[in-house]
């Protein structure tokens, strides 16, 4: 065995010969080499680490597929993993991979020596302990993150948020990671953006790969395909939670860049397609109140048309109001495309703590899709948070609201990785390092229903112009405008109940001027 290697983990194509589409008429060569053709083509594209998975062949059959495989990873400098046959492994001087009903890793180091490099499938923050403890393995495959058809006898899907479990149990340690199951073009931004795990020294720690077996085996430009991968990787998300340096803002300067959002929209320099998915009740309300700010709405819940959609909007709103798993499909699908097209998603989970199904469709949701913003009420972002100190009936939130609301938004934003964005009396926004609040709005808001997915649609289009300001700023311009819009309108003549406030807040924020909400704004730092 040559010394030990340190790899580059960023794209590890586990291969698949089962999924390879046939060969195209451009391929001359007999058709049981296509599957190294295709190796090859996937190299080319940036495969960085390579196993060779078969299941259902026997030995001898195995070790020809290996040693062959193994020479086209050689010409590539690229190291060769064998998935479970010690004596595979062992016979052709590669690597290993087992999982956690396989060889022993202790047992697997013996065999191979100290330069072989070994690799151990993870599930669980316990099975990672275990490998930490023994100190074998050089990396951890940790799965699956979503559903596959690749695998029979998955184990427990973990999403991105079950990821971070296990890497934060990882820690600081030399072991690499890389996270299995369900990779593809459209899961990568939400897994990016949510797996990276906060360390008690204030940093994080992130997946050092990509493991595939379809998105690579199954394609018929393999090349292309691991291109995209490794980019994608390489990429940071699209659109970070903390594009702006928030620590050094003040509330002047945030006032200052939000009221430079209202400008665009109302000088018509940039007019936002907006997204929704939402409820039945607010979606005439919220198609006109995005109209009315200069932006522009389609309501759409398809899931068919969701990803040309995706290439066309500024910004997806997806709210919860009147799930229903049609909907929810809709959702993801929507979220996924958004992501994989760098656009802004923006959730509001309305409800989310009334039913456990509510709790389940969001908990889906955002392990699907990576969601820049959050806007809830408090009952909402209590119920997100696992708190069970503010109550929710039905869509409201009950009773006087959390004792310490900035931190209770401040520790979910850090956490989810993302702004929060809570409406109430007073509104708080934390995009997990610093949080503001505002104090603008009328009592009328309360009086019409909603008036919370009102306040969504404001900030997601403002999130919309996907400004270099970011998504906080977005999400403060947002709230300010409605709520000041908001306070105008109460002040209308006509308005004498809530159905004529309703359509005072309409005109109100069509007339709105970027100066209002500068001498208006009550924005403070806590
Ligand atoms: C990189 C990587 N991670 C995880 C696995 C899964 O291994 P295992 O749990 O042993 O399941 P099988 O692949 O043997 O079905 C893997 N192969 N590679
Ligand atoms: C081998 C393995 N281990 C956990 S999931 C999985 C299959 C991953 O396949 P795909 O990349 O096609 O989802």
């Amino acid at each position: 065995m040559p010394p030990k290697p340190t790899p580059d983990y960023r794209l590890y194509y586990v291969t698949g010969r089962s999924l390879l589409p046939p060969p195209p008429a451009s391929y001359t060569g007999p058709e049981e080499d296509y599957y190294l053709a295709h190796l090859e083509e996937a190299l080319k594209g940036g495969v960085t680490v390579v196993q060779v998975r078969e299941k259902d062949v026997d030995g001898g059959e195995f070790l020809e597929v290996a040693r062959r495989t193994k020479e086209v990873c050689d010409k590539y400098d690229v190291p060769l993993f064998i998935n479970d046959r010690v004596d595979v492994a062992l016979a052709l001087k590669c690597h290993c991979h087992v999982g956690q009903t396989d060889l022993p890793a202790r047992l697997v180091r013996q065999l191979l020596g100290p330069d072989a490099l070994i690799g151990v499938s993870v599930n669980t923050p316990e099975e990672m302990r275990v490998v930490m403890d023994e100190g074998v393995a050089d990396y951890v495959g940790v799965g699956p993150c979503f559903g596959t058809q690749t695998k029979k006898n998955l184990n427990p899907i973990l999403g991105p948020r079950g990821v971070r479990a296990v890497l934060e149990t990882l820690g600081e340690s030399e072991v690499k990671a890389v996270i299995i199951g369900g990779i593809t073009p459209s899961t990568i931004p939400n897994v990016l953006a949510q797996t990276p795990a906060p360390l008690p020294s204030g940093g994080y720690r992130s997946l050092d790969g990509l493991a595939v077996v379809s998105s690579i085996a199954a394609s018929t430009e393999p090349e292309t395909a691991a291109r995209e991968l490794r980019e994608m990787f390489d990429r940071k998300p699209a659109y970070p939670a903390r594009s702006l340096n928030s620590d050094a803002l003040s509330a002047e300067q945030v006032v200052e860049q939000a009221v430079e959002l209202l400008r665009i929209l109302k000088d018509g320099e940039k007019t936002p397609l907006v997204h929704h998915i939402t409820n039945f009740v607010v979606m005439n309300d919220t198609a006109n109140l995005t109209l009315a700010f200069g932006a522009s709405p389609i309501m759409s819940a398809s899931p068919d048309e969701a990803p040309h959609l995706s290439q066309l909007i500024s910004c997806l709103l997806l709210n919860l109001g009147t799930i229903t798993e049609a909907q929810l499909n809709a959702q993801k699908i929507a979220g996924a495309a958004a992501n994989r097209n760098g656009k802004p998603v923006v959730f509001d989970p309305v409800g989310v703590g009334a039913t456990e199904y509510r709790k389940k469709s969001a908990s889906d949701l955002l392990n699907t899709c990576h969601v820049s913003i959050i806007k809830g009420n408090a009952g909402e972002i209590g119920a997100l948070s696992g708190l069970s100190e503010v109550k929710a009936r039905g869509v409201d939130s009950v009773g006087k609201g959390f004792k310490d609301p900035a931190t209770v938004v401040k520790t979910l934003a850090a956490r989810e990785k993302l702004v929060v964005a809570m409406s109430g009396e007073t509104d708080y926004i934390s995009d997990g390092q610093v949080s503001f609040t505002i104090k603008n709005g009328t009592f009328w808001q309360e009086k019409i229903t909603g008036s919370g997915c009102m306040a969504s649609a404001a900030v997601a289009l403002f999130a919309g112009l996907q400004h270099e300001s970011g998504p906080f700023v977005a999400a403060v311009a947002g709230l300010l405008a409605i709520n000041v819009a908001a306070e105008i309108a109460a002040t209308r003549p006509e308005v004498n109940g809530p159905n004529t406030f309703r359509a005072a807040l309409i005109d109100a924020c069509y007339n709105l001027r970027p100066e209002d909400v500068r001498s208006r704004a009550k924005l403070q730092r806590v």
